[in-house]
C-alpha cells in the first residue's frame, strides 16, 4: 500500500501517478483542507489565516510527483527498512543510485506507515539561482505556449489576477477600515454621518460585485485556457511517446508522468506567486503609511503579524506542504488489510470452495492482536504531531502577539486607541498570514510542477533507435520474395541488464521459409523475434536482411514490411472495426476487407454475437465512469445507475486473441508484408481455433518469411522448413522435424513428452 502526495488531481487517473495505489482516506482529507481556504474579503476576518490551500484555483487538489530516479532509490532502499516499524524515528536515506536527481531523501516511521520526504536543502542563494536558471527555459516555453493559445485570454488572465490577488485585497482593507472609521467617528460625536457611511458601504459593494464578476469571468477563461493548454501538451506528449520505440521504453525514458492540467497549474502558480507578492507589498505599504494605523504602531504591528506565519513555516510540520511517499509497511497491518480484502466479491468463489472462511476470521483476529496499539491514523496527522509541544505553543501564541501588543498600548495610552485601527490591523494580520502562506505554497508547488513540465518537454530529446537510409525492399529485388536473414555471432542483453539473453547466435533463414522456434522458458525465443523485427539492435555480432546490415535500412520501411503477432499484443480502446482495420490503416473503413480478416482470424462469429457488431468497444479508456461515495450494487438507485454505466461487453481470453490475430491478417492486405513473426498468440484458444489460425497463416505464406515461436509442436513443426531448438540463449539444435528427431536430442525429448500424452 503506497501512495504519493501531496495530492492527486481529482481528474487524474491512477496510471498518471508515479507511485500508484492511492490511499482511500485521502478523499476524506481533501475536503477538510479545502474548507481551510481563506476568504480574504471577509469584513472582519478570523484572527488566524488558515493553512495555504492545497488546491488550485478551480478547487482541484494540487498534484506533485517525484522524479523517477527518486522512486528508484526508494524502491532500492525498501529492503533496508523492512521490519523497522512501530516507533517514530527518522533516518537519512542514501541517494547514491545512478542519476540522482533532486535533494536527498529521508524516511521516518509513523505508526504503521513509513513516510519518505525530501530533506530540504539549507538556503543557498547560489543553489537557488542555479535551480532557477535551469528552470528558466521551461518557464519561458510554458509562458509562450500559454500566450500562443490566445493572446487576449492571456492578458485577461494577467489583469484579472492582478486585480484579484494584488489590488482587491488592499482596496477591500482600505474600504472596510474607512467604514469603521466613519462609524467610530459617529459614535464619538454622537451624530453618525449617514451619507458618508452609505457612500463607503456602496463603494465596498461595488468593489465586491466587480471582483465577483471578474473572478467568475476569470474562472471561465482560465478553465478554457487550461483545457486548451492540456490538449496542446497532450498532443505533444502523445506524439513524443508514440515515437518512442522499445529501446526507449526499456530504458524507462518515456515514463515521464504528466497529468494533463499540470502545465496550467504550473502557470497559475507562477501568476499567483507574482501577484500575491505585489499584493503583500501593497498591504504592508498601506498599513505602515496610513496615518490612522501608523500612529507609531503600524510598522511594529506589521512585523508582529509576520511572526505567526514565519514560525508556522519554521516549526509546524505539515506533510502536505511537500512531496512525500507513504507506504504502509507494518506486516500485521498489511496482513489485516489483506485478509479483509478476501471478503471482496472477486475472491468469493475461491474462499467458498476453498473452505477457508474460519481460517480468515481467525487470522484476522490474530493480526489485530499482534498489531496492538500501533498508530493507524492518517500519516498527515501523525506527522503534524511529531512537532515539539513547546514550538507548537509558541507558534500558536505568536498569532495573538499583534493583538496583545495593541491591547497593551490601548491600556497604556487609551487616548490613542482606535477600534478602527484595531480591527483593520487584525484583518491585515489575517490577510498577510494567508498571503504569506499562499506565496510559499505556490513557490513550492511551482518548483515541483516545473520538473514535471520539463520532463514532458524533454520527451523530445529521447534517443530513438537509429534508422538507416536504404529503402526496403531494395530496388530490383523480386517483390514476391520473403525476407532472408543471416545472423553472425549475435549476442544480446536487454538495456540496463548485463545478462546475455542471446549468446553467439549464428543462423541463416532463407526467403519464404517457415521457421519454428522451440525451447524452454527464458531460452531466448522471443528475443530473437525482437531482433529480427528491429525492436532492438544486437549488442554484438551482425544481422543482415537480404545481404545488407539490418541497421542500414529505413526503420519505417522495415516496420511496413513486417507483421508481428504475440501474446503481448492488446486490443486498442477503440471499436472492433478499427481494432482489425488498423492492421492496414489505409483501409481502416473498408468493411469487406475487415470482415474477411476477421474470418481468417476466427473472430467473425463472435463479432456477430455482440450487440454493436464491429462498432463494439471492448476496452474503454480507463476512469471514464466513476462514483464518489457510491459503489456498484450498494442497493441505491445511484449504485444501480453506476453499474449500468460501467457495464461493458466482454469476451474471453481466447476470443480476444482471435480479434488481435484478425488485425494481423488485415495487415497482409497491404501487400507489403515480407516477414511474419508469430510468438505464442494462441495460448488461450481452443484446439480447433488454434489449428485454423495456423492453417490460415500457412495459406497466406506466399512471398513471406514466417517465423513461429511455440511450445505446442502439433500444428507447426511438421510443416516447418527449419526448426530452431533453443536453450539458455543459444541454439542447441537446428534442422527439419525429421532431422531433429533423428538427432535424438533435446527437440526429440520435448516432442516425445507431448506425443506420449496421447499414447
Ligand atoms: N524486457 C526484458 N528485460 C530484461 N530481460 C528480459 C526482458 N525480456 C526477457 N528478458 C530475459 O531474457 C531472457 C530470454 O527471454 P525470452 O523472452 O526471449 O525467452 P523465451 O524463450 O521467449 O521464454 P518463454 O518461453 O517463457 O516465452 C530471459 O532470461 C528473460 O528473463
Amino acid at each position: 500500500m503506497i501512495f504519493a502526495g501531496p495530492f492527486l488531481p481529482s481528474n487524474s487517473r491512477l496510471e498518471d501517478v508515479n507511485i500508484i495505489h492511492v490511499h482511500p482516506c485521502l478523499s476524506a482529507v481533501i475536503p477538510m483542507l479545502q474548507i481551510s481556504t481563506f476568504a480574504n474579503r471577509s469584513f472582519l476576518a478570523p484572527r488566524r489565516g488558515p493553512y495555504p490551500s492545497p488546491c488550485d484555483s478551480f478547487g482541484r487538489p494540487n498534484r506533485l510527483s517525484l522524479p523517477s530516479s527518486a522512486q528508484a532509490q526508494l524502491i532500492k532502499e525498501d529492503s533496508e527498512h523492512s521490519g523497522f516499524f512501530a516507533h517514530t524515528a527518522m533516518t537519512s536515506e542514501k541517494t547514491d543510485g545512478e542519476d540522482p536527481v533532486g535533494p536527498p531523501i529521508q524516511s521516518m516511521q509513523l505508526g504503521v506507515y513509513r513516510v519518505v520526504t525530501e530533506i530540504p536543502a539549507p538556503f543557498s542563494p547560489h543553489a537557488q539561482w542555479k535551480r532557477a536558471k535551469m528552470m528558466f527555459p521551461t518557464m519561458t516555453r510554458l509562458v509562450k505556449d500559454v500566450y500562443g493559445i490566445s493572446p487576449w485570454m492571456f492578458f485577461f488572465c494577467l489583469v484579472a489576477e492582478l486585480w484579484c490577488k494584488s489590488i482587491e485585497p488592499s482596496l477591500s482593507l482600505y474600504l472596510s477600515s474607512r467604514i469603521l472609521m466613519i462609524i467610530e467617528d459617529g459614535l464619538k460625536t454622537g451624530s453618525p454621518d449617514g451619507a458618508a457611511i452609505s457612500r463607503a458601504v456602496g463603494l465596498r459593494m461595488i468593489c465586491l460585485i466587480f471582483t465577483t464578476v471578474v473572478e467568475r469571468e476569470r474562472d471561465h477563461v482560465e478553465s478554457k485556457m487550461s483545457d486548451r493548454l492540456a490538449t496542446k501538451l497532450l498532443d505533444y506528449v502523445l506524439r513524443s511517446k508514440l515515437a518512442t520505440d522499445l529501446t526507449g521504453v526499456q530504458a524507462n525514458v518515456s515514463s515521464a508522468q504528466f497529468s494533463e492540467h499540470t502545465a496550467w497549474f504550473t502557470f497559475k502558480s507562477m501568476l499567483d506567486s507574482t501577484f500575491c507578492m505585489t499584493g503583500a507589498l501593497a498591504q504592508l505599504f498601506y498599513i505602515s503609511s496610513t496615518p490612522l494605523l501608523s500612529t507609531g504602531h503600524g510598522p511594529a504591528f506589521t512585523l508582529l503579524s509576520l511572526a505567526h506565519p514565519i514560525l508556522n513555516i519554521l516549526f509546524k510540520r505539515m506533510l502536505w506542504m511537500q512531496a512525500y511517499i507513504v507506504e504502509a509497511n507494518d506486516p500485521h497491518f498489511l496482513r489485516m488489510k489483506g485478509l479483509r480484502e478476501l471478503s471482496e466479491p472477486k475472491y468469493r468463489q475461491d474462499v467458498i470452495t476453498g473452505d477457508v472462511v474460519q481460517h480468515i476470521i481467525r487470522e484476522f483476529r490474530r493480526a489485530v492482536k499482534l498489531l496492538g496499539d500501533a498508530d493507524m491514523s492518517e500519516p498527515y496527522w501523525q506527522y503534524e504531531r511529531t512537532s515539539g509541544a513547546v514550538s507548537h505553543i509558541v507558534t500558536e501564541l505568536a498569532g495573538d502577539v499583534p493583538i496583545l501588543y495593541y491591547a497593551g498600548n490601548a491600556i497604556m495610552d487609551p487616548a490613542g486607541f482606535s477600534v478602527t485601527a484595531f480591527s483593520t490591523l487584525q484583518q491585515s494580520d489575517s490577510l498577510l498570514s494567508s498571503t504569506f502562506h499562499t506565496i510559499l505554497n505556490n513557490v513550492h508547488t511551482m518548483t515541483r510542477r516545473l520538473v514535471s513540465v520539463k520532463a514532458a518537454y524533454d520527451l523530445e530529446e529521447v534517443v530513438h533507435k537509429k534508422s538507416g537510409n536504404l529503402p526496403y525492399p531494395p530496388l530490383g529485388r523480386p517483390r514476391e520474395q520473403g525476407m532472408a536473414f543471416e545472423l553472425n555471432n549475435v549476442s544480446f542483453s536487454y538495456p540496463g541488464t548485463t545478462a546475455h539473453a542471446l549468446n553467439n547466435i549464428t543462423l541463416s533463414i532463407k526467403p519464404g521459409q517457415l521457421v519454428v522456434i522451440v525451447g524452454s522458458n527464458g531460452s531466448g525465443k522471443s528475443t530473437i523475434i525482437k531482433l529480427l523485427t528491429s525492436l532492438y539492435d544486437a549488442t554484438s555480432g551482425s544481422i543482415t536482411i537480404d545481404g545488407e546490415d539490418i541497421r542500414n535500412y529505413r526503420l519505417a520501411d522495415l516496420r511496413h514490411a513486417t507483421a508481428a503477432l504475440t501474446q503481448d499484443h492488446h486490443l486498442y480502446p477503440l471499436s472492433l472495426r478499427e481494432n482489425i482495420g488498423l492492421g492496414n490503416p489505409a483501409h481502416v473503413s473498408n468493411v469487406e476487407m475487415i470482415r474477411a480478416a476477421a474470418k481468417q482470424g476466427g473472430a467473425d462469429g463472435l463479432i456477430s454475437k455482440l450487440g454493436d457488431g464491429f462498432e463494439t468497444v471492448l476496452e474503454h479508456p480507463r476512469g471514464m465512469q466513476y462514483g464518489i461515495d457510491v459503489s456498484k450494487g450498494d442497493g441505491t438507485l445511484l449504485g444501480e445507475a453506476l453499474e449500468k454505466m460501467t457495464k461493458e461487453a466482454d469476451v474471453s481470453g481466447g476470443e480476444r486473441q482471435r480479434l488481435v490475430a484478425s488485425r494481423t491478417f488485415m495487415r497482409f492486405t497491404s501487400g507489403a508484408v515480407k516477414l511474419v513473426c508469430v510468438d505464442e498468440p494462441s495460448s488461450n484458444m481452443d484446439p480447433e481455433a488454434e489449428w485454423r489460425l495456423f492453417k490460415n497463416f500457412r495459406l497466406v505464406r506466399e512471398g513471406k518469411t514466417m517465423i513461429f515461436v511455440t511450445h505446442r509442436f502439433a500444428h507447426l513443426t511438421k510443416h516447418a522448413d527449419l526448426i530452431l531448438c533453443m536453450k539458455e540463449g543459444s541454439i542447441l539444435e537446428s534442422g527439419t522435424h525429421e532431422e531433429l528427431m533423428a538427432l535424438d536430442g533435446e527437440y526429440c525429448k520435448m516432442f516425445e513428452i507431448q506425443a506420449k500424452a496421447f499414447d
